[in-house]
Formats: C-alpha cells, sequence, structure tokens
C-alpha cells in the first residue's frame, strides 16, 4: 500500500499526522489503545493532547497495526524508552520498511540512540531519523518549521524529504544520522540543566553559558560515537537547543523548572531528558568521554547532590581555554 502511517498518536505524531494530512490523502494515525482512538475518531480531535485542534477529514485512524504498517513509509513516534519493545514486539510487520524514527532520546539498556536501535532490532528496515525544533503544538497549528531528515541511505534521504515536506515544515536533509540522533537527544539534557537553573533563580547569564558549553558537551559525545561536529551546529543541534532551552513549552525545560522550585513532578508526562541523561551519563562513562553537565543533571535527577552543590561542582572545576 502506498501512503504514510504514523505509530503513536500522542502529541508529535498527531502534530504530524496533520499537518501531512494538510498534503496528502492517505495518512494513517495509528496508537495502540482502541479505546483512544475510539475517542479520537468520535471528536475528530486528540483532546489529551492537542486540544481544540481539529484532525482532518482525510487522516485515517487505527489501532490495528496490521493496518497501519501497509503502509510505504511508517513514522515512529512513540517514546524513546519504549522504542526498544515496540520494534522487537513488532518486527514481524516492520521488517524490510521505510521507518523513520521521530523519537528523541537514547535507549537505556543498550544506550543506543533510535536509529542504531533500529537497525539493530529490524531486520532489512531502512531507516530513518526525522528531528530538529518543533513543538507538536506548533506544528499542528500550521506554523512554520524546519527539521532535518537524516540516514546513511542516500536514496532513502530524497525520498522521505520530498514525501514528508509539507506547507509548515521544510526539511533540510542530512547524512548523519549519528549526529540527529545524538544532537535531538542531549539536547534535552540540556533544556533539563536550563530549567533547573532559571528554576532556582540562578540568571539567564547562567543559562546562556549552559547552552553555549552544552552544545560543546553534546558534539564532543557525537563526535566520539561517529558524528560530524558540523551536524550539531545545525537544526538537529543547536537549534534544537535553544528552542528547548529557552521555552516553557518544553516539557523538558519545564521539569528542570519544577526541579529548580523544588516543586512535585507530575510523572505520567513525557520528558524524554531524565531517562537519557542517566543513558548518556552511563554512555559518556564507558567512553571516557567528559559530561558535566550531564552528570550533574544526572546527580540532581538520583538525589545525590543538591543544586547548590551542583553550581559549586561546575564552577570549581579546573580553568581551561574555551
Ligand atoms: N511533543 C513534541 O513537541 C515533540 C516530541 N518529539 C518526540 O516524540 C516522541 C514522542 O513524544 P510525544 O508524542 O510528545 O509524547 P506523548 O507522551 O504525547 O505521546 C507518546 C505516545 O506514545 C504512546 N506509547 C507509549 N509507549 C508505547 C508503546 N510501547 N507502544 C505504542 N505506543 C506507545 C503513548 O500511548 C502516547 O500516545 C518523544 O521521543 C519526543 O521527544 C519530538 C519533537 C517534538
Ligand atoms: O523536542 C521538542 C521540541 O523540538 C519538544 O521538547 P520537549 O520534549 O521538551 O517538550
Amino acid at each position: 500500500m502506498a501512503g504514510i502511517s504514523v505509530l503513536g498518536a500522542g502529541a508529535f505524531g498527531t502534530a504530524l499526522a496533520i499537518s501531512l494530512s494538510t498534503i496528502r490523502e492517505d495518512v494513517t494515525l495509528w496508537g495502540r489503545s482502541p479505546h483512544q482512538m475510539q475517542k479520537l475518531s468520535d471528536a475528530r480531535c486528540n483532546a489529551g493532547r492537542l486540544p481544540d485542534i481539529a484532525l482532518p477529514n482525510s487522516l485515517k485512524l487505527t489501532h490495528d497495526l496490521n493496518v497501519a504498517c501497509q503502509a510505504d513509509i511508517i513514522l515512529i513516534a512513540t517514546p524513546m524508552q519504549s522504542l526498544s519493545d515496540f520494534a522487537k514486539t513488532n518486527v514481524n510487520l516492520l521488517a524490510g520498511k521505510k521507518l523513520v524514527s521521530c523519537c528523541k532520546g537514547v535507549d537505556l539498556v543498550t544506550n543506543q540512540g533510535p536509529v542504531s536501535l533500529l537497525q539493530d532490532s529490524v531486520p532489512n528496515a531502512r531507516v530513518a531519523i526525522l528531528s530538529g525544533p518543533s513543538f507538536a503544538i506548533d506544528i499542528a497549528r500550521g506554523l512554520p518549521t524546519a527539521l532535518t531528515i537524516a540516514s546513511v541511505d542516500e536514496a532513502l534521504v530524497a525520498e522521505i524529504q520530498s514525501e514528508l515536506t509539507t506547507e509548515n515544515i521544510r526539511l533540510y536533509s542530512s547524512l548523519d544520522p549519528i549526529g540527529v540522533e545524538f544532537g535531538g537527544a542531549l539536547k534535552n539534557v540540556m533544556a533539563i540543566a536550563c530549567g533547573i537553573t532559571i528554576g532556582a533563580g540562578l540568571g539567564e547569564s547562567a543559562r546562556a553559558a549552559l547552552i553555549t558549553r552544552g552544545n560543546i558537551e553534546m558534539q564532543r559525545l557525537a563526535v566520539a560515537q561517529g558524528a560530524l561536529p558540523k551536524t550539531l551546529l545545525g537544526l538537529s543541534g543547536f537549534g534544537d537547543l535553544v528552542l528547548t532551552c529557552t521555552s516553557e513549552k518544553s516539557r523538558n525545560f519545564s521539569h528542570g523548572v519544577k526541579l529548580g522550585r523544588n516543586e512535585a513532578i507530575d510523572p505520567t508526562i513525557t520528558v524524554e531528558g531524565v531517562a537519557t541523561a542517566r543513558a548518556v551519563a552511563n554512555l559518556a562513562h564507558k567512553t571516557k568521554i567528559d559530561m558535566p553537565i550531564t552528570g550533574v543533571v544526572t546527580n540532581i535527577l538520583d538525589g545525590k547532590i543538591t543544586i547548590k552543590e551542583a553550581v559549586e561542582g561546575l564552577l570549581s572545576r579546573p580553568l581551561k581555554r574555551e
């Protein structure tokens, strides 16, 4: 079957399906819960994630993965920590398909990003990643966005760049999926750090320092994993870092703000940076990469240090060249 399916009817999956439906009539959105999908179908709206945004008439909804996986191009928009189980459970349906990961994170068990995880778990799949600065609500409202589509498979990138470009999504292509997957994952950790900084009243100058040093830290790890340094300066790296570290629309930034203010956390909200910080700290330790900001975020999340101790620790590091 030609067409595009989006797997995962959360905020991002729904937003992408809405935008794609502005230019084509063969888009299907899959969600795992029959009850939730019936609610979406009755209301023609994903009220829980994107209230007041109507689902286009042409958008097909299903909870049947067999139906959704008949599409030619399959976008996967589940949370990162669900991706491995999802891929393994449904390997027969996904094998040999063109898969586009929309997840931003690093898997806690394998320390892999979504592209390498899918490549390892789904035989013969052709895997790409879509990433970059884009809040689901902005995409769903039709506001302009620019994202990166990346894969080592040049023909796939060219095809998907053209198939997924919509009225409000402009796609730039890249042949560096490692850089794109690590940029998208690590910016969430930096956004938690920035949120903590603002929440704890440490000021915007400190946030600017964290964004800048955070970008260097992201680059250091990604390059050690095989990424090109320039990818971390592109939309999926610096672009998304800036968006996520400066907006209260970001769940990662807002999570950090709550930590900084010592406020209660809502455990039902998808905050990718929490698990990713731990996965990245582990990966950095194994590969001997210096990741001071990630280390501090992980220690705060694990209750091992206070914010005051974190600041003292970062400021008392040995002086060095920029
Ligand atoms: N919301 C946003 O603005 C953006 C989100 N992303 C990324 O998209 C991914 C998904 O995020 P959101 O859609 O925002 O989260 P969300 O929490 O709104 O939705 C996640 C969806 O995945 C489903 N899900 C969870 N585990 C599943 C499993 N094992 N099998 C099938 N479905 C499962 C949930 O039921 C839910 O519908 C994350 O990696 C996030 O970083 C990327 C860009 C923007
Ligand atoms: O990835 C995003 C924007 O590009 C969304 O960020 P949050 O997951 O922090 O809300």
